[in-house]
């Protein structure tokens, strides 16, 4: 299906608004046309009365100029509303509909995406399809319209006015606008590809400001931002150029049509087959003509930025999802042993394998560290069993494989907290009941006091209501960290991972969270990723190595002493 079809068939829902808007901008159109019209023949008639040439029907014509004019101003006004009505309706479908499709793709299908660009673009991307409707088919399909009745109403005065009238119209309102997009296509793609890398650039520069002044690098972001700007100001001012070539070549022809009414009317008059006040309406008519095509060299123009944005779209809510649920879902037993057995993963298509060839059994009420120097594949294997990347092997729980089972119930069973957390802009109570949306105050106070958290509830103005900013910007690296604990806490799960939970935490309160951790898990499992092997003891019995994707030792805590050489570089037990 190709982008225009799917485009309409995407807006249908809103296709009322839509057929209303254009109604009401034909209406306008029709009657602005109609008023300049008849105004002309009603003045030439008046002029005529008053030079005592001839008596005329004065109510007829006044009483159409008020109604055009009536028409005209109300039909304008109504056709704003209801255009940007369905625009704005347009614009909510769209941005539902991107959003329902892109969720699904996070984190594995959308890989190769930078955060800020693909922000950058969709937002606007979706702003240049708004205009598909308000910038482009309205005005089109109004002037095509407009045109159509124009040529109709001329037939009735004269046919040679129609006939010579239609060919200069269609030059001005299709040839024109379409061989001004089709001239400018590369422009309209250099502006889109250096809007493009330019909000990429503002978007990496904020959110690095930091870096950048750090390490001195503002003046060459200043340099590549200059350039990016020359570049599109150029083709900018090349479209422009041809825009303002397009937009005189219309007046030329307007002012062409005027002369061919003129000349037809005046040989009209000689041969006495046409009176004065026709030719001043054929006049006015053939100015009139003119007015909805106006527009159009503009929202032609347009075209080549609706389609890219389109196109794209379409592609990236075209991927399949890398991880989806099962057609035929199985629930997962009561049981909580998880096993996985020669399990390989990698986080893109033809990436490097990240994890190769893992076997590991966690028993029910299990908690073991996984330890392993700094790539080894831990964050990853915390990501596998949050049904974020498809896998190879098997992972089962319960001895049912989590492929067959749906992810939501996955998740329910097993509580991640994420090497590096994500806050939302919003509260501290609202970035906590994401996993619990029906936990009161007095559940989020007891996981953020388990959480070590207490002290820091309590020195906060607006406790809970506090915002914590765009990604936790106000919390440090320690709280953000314990924050997403305390928000796994709040889902029961029986399987708690918990990747680097320590890191940014001093010794003591490292201790003190692993010791709540232990007292809050009891029962449960637990996988505790981590580099600082100090206090671990507290919360788990046995550490597991990993390196190069694969297990490669596991030992008892408390009964056995670890093999150094098991252990990453500089680590050291001590319970
Ligand atoms: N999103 C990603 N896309 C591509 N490769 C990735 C991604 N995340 C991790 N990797 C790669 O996968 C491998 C395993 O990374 P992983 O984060 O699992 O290691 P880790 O043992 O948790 O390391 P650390 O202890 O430093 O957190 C590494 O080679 C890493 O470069």
């Amino acid at each position: 299906m190709n982008w225009q079809r799917r485009l309409f068939d995407l807006v249908q829902p809103q296709r009322g608004r839509m057929l209303a808007a254009f109604g009401l901008s034909l209406l306008a159109s029709l009657a602005s046309i109609g008023l300049m019209a008849v105004s002309g023949h009603f003045i030439a008639s008046m002029a005529l009365v008053g030079a005592g040439a001839a008596a005329i029907n004065y109510y007829t014509p006044a009483a159409l100029v008020r109604l055009f004019a009536i028409l005209r101003t109300g039909g304008r006004y109504a056709e704003r509303l209801f255009g940007h009505n369905a625009t704005l309706s347009i614009l909510a479908r769209l941005r539902g509909w991107l959003f329902g499709r892109l969720i699904p793709l996070a984190p594995a299908a959308l890989a190769e995406q930078r955060g800020a660009q693909l922000l950058s673009r969709l937002r606007a991307d979706i702003d240049t399809l708004e205009q598909a409707y308000l910038g482009l088919l309205l005005p089109s399909a109004v002037a095509a319209c407009s045109t159509v009745v124009v040529v109709i109403v001329s037939l009735f005065w004269s046919g040679w006015f129609a006939l010579l009238l239609l060919p200069v119209l269609l030059f001005a309102g299709a040839w024109l606008p379409w061989r001004l997009q089709a001239r400018h296509a590369d422009d309209a793609a250099q502006i889109d590809r250096d809007a493009e890398n330019l909000r990429a650039a503002w978007a990496d520069a904020l959110a690095g400001r930091a870096e950048l002044m750090v390490w001195g690098m503002e003046d060459a972001l200043d340099a590549r931002m200059e350039t990016l700007s020359a570049q599109r100001e150029a083709a900018r001012a090349r479209a422009q150029r041809g825009l303002a070539r397009a937009d005189a070549l219309l007046t030329a022809c307007s002012g062409i049509a005027l002369s061919l009414a003129l000349l037809i009317g005046v040989l009209g008059m000689q041969q006495r087959t046409l009176e004065g006040p026709g030719l001043a309406m054929l006049a006015m008519l053939a100015l009139a003509a003119f007015e909805p095509l106006l527009p159009l060299p503009l929202a032609w123009s347009r075209l080549a930025a609706i389609k890219a944005a389109a196109l794209r779209v379409f592609e990236l809510a075209d991927r399949t999802p890398a991880v989806s649920d099962p057609v035929v879902p199985v629930a997962l037993p009561k049981q909580n042993d998880l096993r996985l057995r020669e399990v390989w993963m990698r986080h893109a298509e033809h990436g490097e394998w990240a994890l190769r060839g893992v076997n590991l059994d966690l028993a029910a009420g299990t908690r073991l560290a996984l330890v392993g120097p700094s790539g080894a594949g831990k964050s990853t294997l915390a990501h596998l069993l949050g049904r974020l990347y498809p896998y190879q092997g098997s992972v089962t729980m319960g001895g049912v494989d989590l492929d067959r089972v749906c992810a939501d119930d996955v998740r329910a069973r097993i509580a991640i907290v994420e090497q590096t957390p994500y806050l939302f802009d919003a509260s501290l109570r609202d970035n906590l009941r994401i996993a619990a949306p029906d936990a009161d105050d007095a559940a989020l106070a007891r996981v953020l006091a388990v959480a070590q958290l207490e002290g820091f509830l309590h020195n906060l103005p607006h406790g809970l209501d506090t915002w914590v900013g765009a990604n936790g910007v106000t919390l440090s690296g320690g709280e953000m960290r314990r924050l997403a604990i305390a928000r796994a806490l709040l889902v029961d799960a029986p399987l708690l991972v918990l990747d680097e939970p320590s890191e940014g935490l001093d010794a003591l309160t490292a201790a003190a969270l692993y010791k709540a951790l232990a007292d809050e898990t009891r029962g449960r499992s637990v996988l505790l990723i981590t580099h600082r092997l100090g206090g671990i003891a507290t919360l788990v019995d046995e550490v597991a190595v990993m390196e190069h994707g694969r297990i490669v030792a596991r030992h008892d805590l408390h009964a056995a002493v670890v093999a150094p050489t098991k252990l990453p570089a500089g680590a050291a037990i001590s319970p």
